[in-house]
């Protein structure tokens, strides 16, 4: 079930046009990804979705309700990360889970939501003694202290070290599975393909592709790429002529043949037949961050 509709969302400020009738569907209980350059509309269209903007034409529902005419409503289902400018430095944790939970109806357990985000021994702890890592999981923490069906995280890792951007991604596969729906914003392909079920890639206020990482992945012209050093001379044509295999090129003395997954079983087998080896055989799959690459433009000018 959809539980986000957007439809035809328009947004300018003044003469730019950050959103262009953006349309999709995030489901009930998936990790949906906003993917895209800077200046894309990544913020402008969750801002619409959390009621933060009034888009000038299209529609959001959010659990059926309209973001900016049911504001209330949508504060009760969803759950938005704050920006750190929001918290006062000198607030503890304890001080900021207490005044968070006592805004919402039906609050979550703040203690036992701080002791599964790692800050119980914390509480007492001033936001701005806290690390990168230990803000985040205190914002992530107030995003869901109204015990929100939906939880809206953008650019929650930036600017964190590799092992702290791991439990965030392990927390957020946790927050995705006690049930709770995830948009998540993000300019890391590696985030997105590691968490998202499924991911919309904006450019230039537009939907360019809307899938699962894997889908995403097979749209490029990369595929799976097989190098390897011959152990006798070997016609290139041979291998062109392999049913699954896209391109082939000499490259610092190596074949480097481009193709799909089924392309490695080809070229082994081709070589076996010929009573050849492959010496420095490697296998290369594409990833998101070549998806990325291929399918957008770059920053917006
Ligand atoms: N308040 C504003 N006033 C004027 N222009 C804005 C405003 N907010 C955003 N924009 C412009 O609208 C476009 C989309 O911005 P938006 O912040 O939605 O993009 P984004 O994809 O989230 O970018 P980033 O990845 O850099 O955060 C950009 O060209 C931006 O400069």
């Amino acid at each position: 079930m959809a539980i986000i509709e957007v439809r035809g969302l328009r947004k300018a400020y003044g003469e730019k046009r950050a959103v262009d009738g953006l349309s999709f569907d995030v489901q009930e209980g998936e990790i949906f990804g906003i993917l895209g350059p800077n200046g894309a509309g990544k913020t402008t269209t969750v801002e619409c979705v959390e009621g933060l903007r009034r888009p000038d034409g299209g529609s959001v529902r959010v659990a059926g309700y309209d973001p900016v005419a049911d504001r209330d409503a949508v504060t009760r289902v969803l759950g938005a990360q704050l920006q750190e400018s929001e918290l006062q430095p000198k607030i503890t944790v304890r001080e900021a889970l207490e005044l968070y939970a006592a805004c919402y109806p039906n609050p979550a357990d703040w203690r036992a939501l701080a002791e599964r985000l790692g800050l119980a021994d914390k509480l007492r702890t001033r936001f701005a003694k806290l690390s990168g890592g230990q803000k985040q999981r205190l914002s992530i923490a107030l995003a869901l202290v109204g015990n929100p069906g939906i939880v809206v995280l953008d650019e929650l890792t930036t600017g964190l070290d590799p092992r702290a951007r791991r439990e965030t991604w392990r927390l957020i596969q946790d927050i995705r599975d006690s049930g709770v729906t995830v948009l998540l914003v993000t300019h890391f392909m590696e985030e997105a393909q590691r968490l998202c079920d499924r991911a919309a890639l904006i450019d230039k206020g537009r939907i360019i592709a809307l899938d699962t990482p894997s889908g995403l992945i097979g749209r490029t012209a990369g595929g799976t790429a097989i190098s390897f050093v011959p152990s006798a001379p070997l016609e290139t044509r041979l291998l062109a002529d392999l049913p699954s295999v896209t391109s082939v090129r000499h490259e610092d003395g190596r074949i480097v043949v481009n193709g799909t997954d089924e392309t490695v079983h080809a070229v082994l087998s081709l070589l076996a037949g010929l009573g050849l080896s492959a010496h420095q055989l490697r296998v290369t799959e594409a990833t998101l961050d070549d998806a990325y690459l291929d399918l957008t433009t770059g920053p917006d000018a």
